[in-house]
């Protein structure tokens, strides 16, 4: 499974988060194919978490899915209106995400983009936006009563601040609903007491909180309705994604899965891609299967990117399992 674990370079279409390359491995086990693509500054121990998703997806498999369907949402990055219109038009999606708070300047850049996507969605859409922790308690109240008004009512603000306790100040003088993203950790953490009062939705990505089944049991132990959202992966790991979204057992909002769009490439072919149609994506049951000349052709450049991930591969292997 690791010996043979492939690397992958694709280039972004968009930057998002600051990357412009995408990088990761490709590894093959028993029950087929698992996807490691921490982002390169994290740690070891955070990165093992990603390595459990792989291997629980290549040796374990998923839990029973309870829907075949998964609504998501258009992902508009730091893009000027034009782009965001365009995108969002294209989507087939009822819902979008809205990248905001990019740079300290950003309000007039915000509220343009934000404008856009409601004229491109009609007022039966979903606008919701996501500042990644960006602004200060003051700051977002003042911002998110514009962006509210800009965007004719938001479904919801993701981060806007990086501490639950400043999640919690805002939601109580923003009145709009508070998703938690970066504030969502382990299983193992008093979830639900630090939630309470900061949080109306949690956002689950399943490769940092190790697995599908280890998401399932923060979605239990958050006890607030969940969205799942990508970590910018090939179709392979948004497979498992995918597998989480499918077996929630509540599913009130679209899930932010559409992230394929932000990649200028795939491990897999086009016809196995967990690329939406009109606005949804179907559950699968296995992941899908890398294609080889699509391998072949996002092998890194600089052949020391192919051994700086080995090298990460083997590390996070020997470190310790989460309790
Ligand atoms: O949620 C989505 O629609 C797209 C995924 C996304 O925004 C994202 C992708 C990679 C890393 C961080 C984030 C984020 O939610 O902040
Ligand atoms: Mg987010």
């Amino acid at each position: 499974m690791f010996a043979t674990a492939h690397v992958y370079a694709i280039p972004m279409r968009t930057p998002f988060r600051g990357i412009t390359v995408r990088e990761g491995m490709l590894l093959r086990g028993p029950l087929g194919w698992g996807e490691f693509c921490p982002f390169p500054e994290y740690g070891d121990h955070e990165a093992a978490a990603w390595l459990g998703t792989a291997v629980e997806q290549v040796t374990l498999g998923w839990p029973e899915p309870v829907r075949d369907h998964v609504p998501v949402n258009a992902i508009v990055p730091a893009v000027g209106p034009e782009r965001a219109f365009e995108i969002v038009a294209r989507s087939g999606c009822r819902t979008a995400k809205v990248k905001v708070a990019d740079h300290p300047d950003s309000l007039s850049e915000d509220l343009a983009r934000v404008e856009a996507v409601r004229a491109a969605l009609g007022p039966g859409g979903n606008v919701r936006v996501d500042a990644n922790g960006r602004w200060d308690v003051d700051t977002a109240v003042a911002r998110i009563r514009r962006l509210d008004r800009a965007a004719g009512g938001l479904e919801y603000v993701e981060q806007p601040c990086p501490t639950v306790d400043e999640l919690a100040a805002v939601r109580r003088r923003a009145g709009v609903r508070i998703a938690a993203d970066e504030s969502i950790r382990r299983a193992d953490d008093p979830l639900k007491v630090a939630l309470a009062g900061a949080a109306d939705i949690a956002v689950l990505k399943c490769a940092p909180l190790g697995g599908v089944r280890r998401a399932l049991q923060v979605a239990e132990a958050c006890g607030l309705p969940c969205v799942v959202s990508s970590a910018l992966e090939t179709s392979v790991g948004l497979a498992a994604q995918l597998a989480l979204a499918g077996a929630l057992p509540e599913l009130d909002f679209a899930c932010g899965l559409g992230t394929l769009s932000l990649l200028d490439g795939d491990s897999v072919s086009p016809a196995d891609a967990v690329r939406p149609v009109d606005g949804l994506l179907p559950v699968p049951r296995t992941p899908p299967v890398p294609d080889p000349v699509r391998l072949d052709t996002f092998r890194p450049a600089d052949p020391r990117r192919t051994a700086w991930w080995h090298d990460r591969l083997a590390r996070v292997r020997s470190v310790p399992p989460a309790a």
